[in-house]
């Protein structure tokens, strides 16, 4: 072996499959039973509708280097992703656009109307010197719609005050002052065409990769273990970079989801793929129904697939999905960086190894750079 890889992500088979193509033999060790990490997908067996396990995955990139990258493990459709969201029962189209603003406030404004009014209610901060998620928000499209519907989603999604968010996890979503409610801004966009469980396959699927599920880094009673393998091999760590030094530096804030799935005896439950619910008064984030991520397939026309999204703080033995990144993670953070560069032998990737708010193409993207700049000559 040439090379572990702990994870098996868009991360780690990332690095998996560069390396196998540069010619060296890669483990790939997973302690879940499936491989692909939160972007798994499997049929759902009553129905055989592509359910995404952890939480709804839409591709989208406008790295010309990453696109063409996946492109060779999976085609894409042409679905573009849209977002509704339900405020006081009212369905609202997101991100915030035109539609949404002239919904809200009852009126037809043209785009520069909306633009003075927006201006004007969101004159308390100034976007540039946002020091945090609300007064980014606020900075953004005002206190009324920052009000209605980010404000109770976002304290249902992070159970963290807005002041101690970063900006950034706002400046995600675009404003726009048209009625484009595409949810993204980039350039390629699609779902793959076979799903996200076949394009993983492909990803590991050479000659070079051996894949071991069920494969727990830190469980000493199997060989390939933390306490045996480091410094014999080089290892890519894609784990929670927290869990790797047992928690040294104290714990990092992680978000993690729950997640109530439904079978439902109609062909069509809310006519579009994700709902977002604005309100405290909804327990969930947002429904998912998966049969719309796939409308150029045959489903079945009587029967329909639902999950209800639900998010909390992460214990130790919770799955992480979101860091959390409060003032006080980052200095752990820092402490941990401090770490990682001492540890001879590891390279630290992905979401969780990084503690980085990741999109799938930053994922593949860091990899590929990772590769290239430290891996490919030294290995
Ligand atoms: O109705 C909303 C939507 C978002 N937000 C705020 O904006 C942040 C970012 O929103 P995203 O939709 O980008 O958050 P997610 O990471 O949960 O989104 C995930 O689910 C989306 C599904 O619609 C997309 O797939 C997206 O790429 C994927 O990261 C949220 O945390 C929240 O603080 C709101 O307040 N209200």
């Amino acid at each position: 072996m040439d090379l572990l890889v702990v994870g098996s992500g868009f991360f780690g088979l990332t690095i998996a499959e560069r390396a196998a193509s540069a010619g060296k033999k890669v483990v790939v060790i997973d302690r879940r039973s499936h491989i692909g990490g939160n972007a798994y997908s499997e049929a759902e067996p009553e129905t055989g509708i592509e359910v995404h396990r952890y939480g709804a995955h839409l591709f989208h990139t406008s790295n010309e280097t990453v696109w063409e990258y996946v492109n060779r493990f999976t085609s894409f459709t042409n679905y573009q992703h849209k977002v509704y969201s339900n405020y006081r029962g009212e369905v609202y189209p997101l991100p915030i656009n035109l539609g949404t603003i002239n919904q809200f406030f009852r009126a037809a404004y043209g785009p520069d109307e909306a633009r003075a009014l927006i201006a004007e209610q969101a004159e308390e901060f100034d976007a540039k010197q946002a020091q945090n998620l609300e007064e980014k928000g606020i900075s953004l499209i005002g206190r009324p719609l920052y009000e209605a519907f980010i404000r109770d989603y976002t304290a249902k999604q992070w159970q963290t005050p807005t002041t101690e968010l970063p900006a950034e996890v706002i400046s995600r979503l675009p404003v726009r002052y048209t009625y484009d409610n595409h949810y993204f801004n980039d350039t390629h966009e699609g779902l793959p065409t076979e799903g996200y469980t076949a394009w993983l396959e492909n990803m590991a699927d050479h000659p070079n990769i051996e894949v071991r599920l069920d494969t727990d880094f830190f469980d000493t009673t199997q060989p390939l273990n933390k306490d045996a393998v480091v410094g014999t091999v080089p290892v890519v760590y894609t784990g929670p970079v927290d869990r790797y030094f047992d928690y040294a530096e104290g714990e990092l804030g992680w978000r993690t989801l729950d997640f109530e799935q439904e079978v439902l005896p109609t062909g069509d439950f809310q006519g579009t793929s994700v709902m977002n619910y604005a309100g405290s008064d909804v327990p969930y984030t947002r429904i998912h129904e998966f049969r719309h991520f796939h409308p150029e397939r045959d489903y079945p026309k009587d029967r329909t697939v639902i999950m209800r999204e639900f998010s909390r703080f992460a214990n130790r033995d919770d799955e992480p999905y979101y860091p959390v990144n409060t003032p006080e993670d980052r200095e752990r953070l820092l402490a941990y960086r401090q770490l990682t560069e001492n540890e001879s032998g590891v390279l630290f990737g992905g979401r969780l190894g990084t503690y980085q708010y990741l999109d799938m193409h930053m994922a593949i993207g860091s990899a590929l750079t990772m590769w290239n700049n430290k891996l490919s000559e030294t290995l």
